[in-house]
């Protein structure tokens, strides 16, 4: 079900890939510093309504800063070869790169997800206090790859496995593809009609909600397409019960990251290396 993916590049990409990408500097920008620079220009408590009023969603087709989209572009192109792909029929066709290897090749991407400018306007936005995900979830911050025909994820909610509530942003890093992010607003709210939804996410755009508030799915992509998102989790409790974490392990191993990344940061930590 879990197969990497070397050889799963559309030609003008794998170009670009590989170890030369690596070597291209595209110098970091200054994560905070980029962040402020953007949402001091926003009418926030306006945001914070329209959040409100979407049932904890909110969509900005232009969000971060075009240094910040740059690198990310760079980062998700060089990061071709780390691709695992998964199939769960019916479900999902895609790739992933789980923060375990965003952390050893992208450290610009781990840097921006604990962002205190960003973490603080996330929080505003949610009314929430919110806390990065535990060292050992690989879904913390992660790459999403739609490179094939057919690539896509069914119908889900980010359902919450933590104490409290988990919050998923995604933000659109390349996306020269037909996919759409249908939604469903208010589906766990009974006195209030389902309102569906769909957007593109295009490079530099958000996507903010609460993981188990917002129905979603990514439709397929088709011919010589391709999409990458990256996703950041925060949540308001890091606690979580083992046998939760058990089944959240199992769905990250199974539907994403393959056993090896998954189960990896469990086996040093019983070794006592982490
Ligand atoms: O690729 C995306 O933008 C979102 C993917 C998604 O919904 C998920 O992996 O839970
Ligand atoms: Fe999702």
């Amino acid at each position: 079900m879990s197969t990497h993916a070397e050889d799963d590049v559309i030609a003008p990409v794998s170009a670009v890939a590989g170890t030369s990408a690596f070597t291209t500097a595209v110098p970091a920008p200054q994560a905070d510093r980029a962040v402020a620079s953007r949402t001091r220009t926003f009418d926030n408590a306006r945001l914070r309504k329209d959040f409100a009023a979407q049932d904890a969603f909110l969509y900005l087709e232009d969000f971060l800063a075009p240094e910040v989209t740059a690198q990310l572009v760079h980062s998700a192109r060089a990061l071709l070869d780390e691709v695992n792909r998964n199939y769960l029929p019916g479900h999902k066709q895609g790739g992933s790169v789980s923060r375990h290897t965003i952390d050893r090749l992208a450290p610009f991407i781990a840097e921006l997800y604990r962002s205190k400018e960003l973490i603080g306007w996330l929080e505003q936005l949610s009314g929430d206090k919110l806390q990065v995900s535990p060292a050992d979830d690989p879904h913390a911050y992660a790459l999403y790859y739609y490179t094939r025909p057919g690539d896509h994820i069914g119908w889900h909610y980010d359902t919450s496995y933590y104490d409290g509530r988990r919050y998923t942003l995604l933000l659109g890093v390349i996306d020269e593809s037909s996919c759409r992010l249908d939604y469903e607003l208010h589906t766990r709210n009974p006195d209030v009609p389902d309102q569906p939804g769909s957007v593109q996410i295009p490079p530099g755009g958000l996507v903010f909600f609460d993981g188990d508030k917002l129905r979603h799915r990514i439709t397929p992509a088709g011919a010589n397409e391709m999409r990458v998102s990256l996703t950041f989790e925060y949540v308001t409790d890091p606690n979580m019960r083992p046998w939760r974490r058990f089944i959240s392990n199992m769905k990250d191993a199974v539907a994403y990251f393959g056993f090896r990344q998954v189960f990896r940061q469990m086996a040093s930590r019983g070794k006592g290396s982490a």
